[in-house]
C-alpha cells in the first residue's frame, strides 16, 4: 500500500507543494507574492539605513562631509516608508497565509473523507490503519493548515537569508564566508539534531501512548464505572506516574546534551561575528569600507541569526509535517479493491431475490487462517433463516461477506444467480440491508437515526414512524422529551441517553426503513430483555413485510422460530435443517437447545397457547 512516492521526505514535500497549489492557486500566488515583497522591503530597510549612514558621514569615519539636514530628512522619510511597507506586507502576507492554510486544510480533509468512504473495510480493520491514518488523524485537524504555513515560512526565511547573504557579498566577499561560517555549522548541527529529536521521540511514542491510555482510563466516562467498582484508581495512577517519571528523566538527559551543543554553536557564531566585525572595522579605518558597511554588517548578522533560528524551527516543524503527510498520502494512495465492475449486471426484477452462498471460503487479509471454509447456504425469498454458532465461529464474518464488505477467496455469493461481484456496489447495498452486531449510534435526532436507513428516499415522517413501530421502538420514542426530534447520546448538550436495548430497536427501525428486501440481522435483539425479545419476534413476519432475513442469534428461543437453521462451527456448517429436524438429529443444536431450555421453557408454553 505504501507508494514509492510517499517514501522519501523530499518526494513528500514536493507532493505537498503540488497539493497546496492545486487546492488554492490564487491564495498561493498572493501569499507567496506578499512574502516576497515582505523580504524585499526588509532588505530595502537595511540598504537604506546603510546609505543613510553613508550619506550622513560621507562614507567616512572622520565625519568630514556631513550631509545637509534636508537630505537627511529625505533619507529618513524613505526609510520610514520602507519600514511601513514592510509592516503592511508582513500583515497582508500573514492574512493571505492564514486564508490559504484554511483552504488547503479543507481541501485535504475533504480528500481524506472521500477516500475514507471509498476505502475497503479491510483497510480499517488492519493494523496498517492504526499505523497510518489513525496516527495522522491524532495529529489534529489543524495539522493540514499548519503545513502550508510552516512550508511558506521556511521558504520565506530561506529567501531572506539568501537576500542577506547577497547584501554582505556587496561589502566584502570574505564577510560572506564568515557569515556562512557562523550560520552553516549551526544550521547543520541543529538540523541533524532535529532529526535525532524526532527519531528519539519515536522511541518514546510507545511509552507516551501507554501513558495517554492510562490517563484516558482515569479521566473518561466509559471506564469510570469499573475504575470505581474495582478501585483501580491508585494502581492506574501509580503506573501512569512511573511511565511519566521515566519519560521525564530521559527527556532531561536528552535536553542536557542538546543545551551543551547549543552553547558550543552559539560561541562559534559569536566568534565568527567578532571576526567579521574586526575585518569591517579595520577595513573602514583604512577606507576600504564605509561606516554604513559596518552598520549593515551588524544589522545583517543580527537578522540572519534570527532568520536562521526561525528557519531551523520551521524546518523541524516541516519535518514533522512531512511525516504526517506521508501517512496521509499513503492513505490517499490506497486503491480500494472492492469496486463496482466496469459493466455491472442488473438484476431482472425488483422482487425479493434469492440469496445463495456456494463453497464460500475466506481468510482475513494478512492471515493464513481460514475463518470460513466451504460454506453453503441459501436464503429463499420471504424466508427467515437462522444461523447459530459459538463465539468466533465466523458468523459476523459471513455477514460482512454477504453485504460485500469483503470478497471471498473461494466460492461465490449470488442474488438470483448473479455473483455479487458482477453487480454495482450501490445495487448490492440497496438490495441487502444489515444490522451489525456493533451497530451505529448517531448523536443526532431519533428521526435522523432512523432516516439514515434510506438517505436517498423521500423525507416522510410517517414512513419513519412506521419503521419504528415495526421495530417496537415507537412506544419509548413517544415518551422521550421531544419524541422523534429528541437528540440522542451524550455527545452534545441536551442529548438524551437511551438504553442499549433501545438503541438496538432504533438500529432495527433504520434497517426496516431502507429499501432492502433482504436483511442480515446480526444479533439484533441481544440487548433486549427476554420478554421484549419475545414480543418482537412474535409477529416478526408481519414486521418484515415479505423481506427475507438471515438472523444470527445465540438465543435459541428466537432461532427456533425461523424456517431453517444453520449451525456454524469453526467456519464450517456442521448442521442444518428446521428446528424439528435438528431436534430429531440430536446433535449440537439439540444440546444447546436443551441447555437453554430451562430459561425459555416458559416462553415455549406461551408460544403453544
Ligand atoms: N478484522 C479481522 N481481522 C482478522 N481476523 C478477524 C477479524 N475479525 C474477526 N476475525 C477473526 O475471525 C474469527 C471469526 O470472527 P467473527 O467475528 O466472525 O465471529 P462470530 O461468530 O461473529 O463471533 P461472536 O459470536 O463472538 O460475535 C475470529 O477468530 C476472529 O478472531
Amino acid at each position: 500500500m505504501t507508494s514509492d512516492r510517499a517514501r522519501s521526505p523530499w518526494a513528500t514535500l514536493r507532493r505537498a507543494m503540488r497539493l497546496v497549489w492545486t487546492a488554492s492557486p490564487a491564495w498561493s500566488m498572493l501569499s507567496s507574492g506578499l512574502m516576497l515583497l515582505e523580504i524585499l522591503a526588509g532588505l530595502a530597510v537595511l540598504v537604506l539605513v546603510k546609505s543613510l549612514v553613508d550619506t550622513w558621514t560621507g562614507g567616512d569615519v572622520l565625519l568630514e562631509q556631513a550631509a545637509s539636514v534636508a537630505s537627511l530628512v529625505r533619507s529618513l522619510a524613505v526609510i520610514a516608508a520602507a519600514l511601513l511597507s514592510l509592516l503592511v506586507f508582513r500583515t497582508l502576507a500573514g492574512l493571505a497565509r492564514e486564508a490559504q492554510s484554511s483552504v488547503v486544510a479543507e481541501h485535504l480533509q475533504d480528500r481524506i473523507q472521500a477516500q475514507a468512504i471509498r476505502a475497503d473495510l479491510a483497510f480499517f480493520e488492519s493494523p496498517a490503519y492504526f499505523d497510518s491514518l489513525q496516527r495522522a488523524r491524532r495529529a489534529g485537524v489543524q495539522r493540514p493548515a499548519q503545513i502550508t504555513g510552516n512550508l511558506l515560512l521556511a521558504l520565506g526565511s530561506l529567501g531572506l537569508m539568501v537576500g542577506l547573504a547577497s547584501l554582505i557579498f556587496t561589502i566584502n566577499v570574505w564577510l560572506l564566508a564568515l557569515l556562512l561560517a557562523a550560520l552553516l555549522p549551526a544550521l547543520t548541527v541543529r538540523l541533524v539534531f532535529a532529526r535525532r529529536v524526532h527519531a528519539w521521540a519515536a522511541t518514546q511514542a510507545e511509552a507516551e501512548r501507554r501513558a495517554s491510555y492510562l490517563d484516558w482510563l482515569l479521566t473518561s466516562d466509559l471506564p469510570a464505572r469499573e475504575v470505581r467498582a474495582y478501585r483501580l484508581g491508585s494502581v492506574l495512577r501509580e503506573r501512569f506516574a512511573s511511565i511519566m517519571r521515566g519519560l521525564r528523566q530521559r527527556r532531561l538527559a536528552f535536553n542536557r546534551r542538546r543545551s551543551l551543543l547549543e552553547l558550543s554553536i552559539s560561541v562559534l557564531a559569536a566568534l565568527a561575528f567578532f571576526a567579521a566585525l574586526a575585518v569591517t572595522a579595520f577595513g573602514a579605518r583604512e577606507g576600504r569600507q564605509t561606516l554604513g558597511d559596518l552598520v549593515l554588517l551588524v544589522l545583517v548578522f543580527q537578522r540572519a541569526q534570527t532568520a536562521a533560528q526561525g528557519l531551523i524551527g520551521q524546518l523541524g516543524r516541516v519535518y514533522e509535517d512531512q511525516l504526517y503527510l506521508k501517512w496521509v498520502f499513503e492513505f490517499l494512495d490506497h486503491r480500494p479493491r472492492l469496486v463496482s465492475p466496469p459493466a455491472p449486471t442488473a438484476l431482472a426484477t425488483e422482487e425479493v431475490p434469492r440469496l445463495r452462498v456456494e463453497g464460500l471460503s475466506f481468510r482475513y487479509p494478512g492471515s493464513d487462517r481460514a475463518v470460513l471454509e466451504g460454506v453453503d447456504l441459501e436464503l429463499p425469498p420471504g424466508r427467515i433463516v437462522g444461523l447459530m454458532g459459538a463465539n468466533g465461529s465466523g458468523k459476523s464474518t459471513l455477514v460482512k461477506l454477504l453485504c460485500r464488505l469483503y470478497d471471498p477467496q473461494d466460492g461465490r455469493i449470488s442474488l438470483d444467480g448473479v455473483d455479487l461481484r458482477e453487480l454495482d456496489l450501490d445495487e448490492v447495498r440497496r438490495r441487502i440491508g444489515v444490522v451489525f452486531q456493533d451497530f451505529g449510534r448517531y448523536a443526532d435526532t431519533v428521526s435522523n437515526n432512523i432516516r439514515f436507513g434510506h438517505v436517498d428516499g423521500p423525507e416522510r415522517d410517517d414512513a419513519i414512524r412506521q419503521a419504528a413501530i415495526r421495530a417496537g421502538a415507537d412506544e419509548f420514542i413517544q415518551r422521550l422529551p421531544k419524541g422523534y426530534e429528541t437528540l440522542l447520546g451524550r455527545s452534545f448538550q441536551s442529548g438524551q441517553e437511551i438504553s442499549v436495548g433501545q438503541w438496538q430497536r432504533i438500529a432495527l427501525a433504520r434497517a426496516l426503513l431502507g429499501p432492502s428486501r433482504i436483511l442480515l440481522l446480526d444479533e439484533p435483539s441481544s440487548a433486549l430483555d427476554p420478554e421484549a425479545e419475545f414480543e418482537l419476534f412474535q409477529n416478526f413476519r408481519e414486521r418484515l413485510e415479505g423481506r427475507s432475513v438471515l438472523l444470527i442469534s445465540h438465543r435459541l428461543s428466537t432461532l427456533c422460530r425461523t424456517d431453517y437453521i444453520h449451525v456454524l462451527d469453526r467456519g464450517r456448517i456442521v448442521e442444518q435443517g428446521s428446528h424439528a429436524e435438528l431436534i430429531e438429529a440430536d446433535g449440537r443444536y439439540r444440546q444447546a437447545f436443551e441447555r437453554q431450555a430451562s430459561v425459555f421453557r416458559q416462553f415455549e408454553r406461551r408460544l403453544a397457547r
